[in-house]
């Protein structure tokens, strides 16, 4: 399965991550419609609010790379599984209400949720 792959490389992520002050590391891997995948991890920082999620960091790279359609992230972290912050579910609604989020305690147990589930009547201008 596509997804349980992609999940996997967002595990691999995790130790990458820069969480000394939480301690939560997170890994994402974000699928383009073209098939190119582009990884993130939380990057935190000691004034806290300037953190920025895994799932923002691989979109600003992928976005800053030319890609504009997405079709699906897997969310992996160091301690269960995890949804999309508010900010990140905002973020990510940007660019379209049909990317489907992957996330799990491990492969064996994937969710697969669509961004217009968690963030229905979403705002864009
Ligand atoms: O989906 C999520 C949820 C949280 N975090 C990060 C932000 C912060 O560094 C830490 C704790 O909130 O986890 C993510 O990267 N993605
Ligand atoms: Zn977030």
């Amino acid at each position: 399965m596509k997804y349980r792959e992609l999940f996997r490389t967002a595990q691999e992520m995790v130790n990458s991550a820069y969480a000394p002050y939480s301690r939560f590391k997170v890994g994402a891997a974000l699928l383009t419609t073209t098939g190119e995948v582009f990884t993130g991890v939380n990057v935190e920082n000691s004034s806290f609010g300037a953190t920025i999620c895994a799932e923002r960091t691989a979109y600003v790279k992928a976005i800053s790379e030319g890609h504009r359609e997405f079709e699906a992230i897997a969310v992996a972290s160091s301690d269960g599984a995890a949804f999309p912050c508010g900010i990140c579910r905002q973020f990510m609604y940007e660019f379209g209400d049909e990317l489907k989020i992957i996330t799990g305690e491990d492969e064996d147990h994937l969710r697969v949720v669509e961004m217009k589930e968690l963030l229905p009547e979403g705002f864009r201008l």
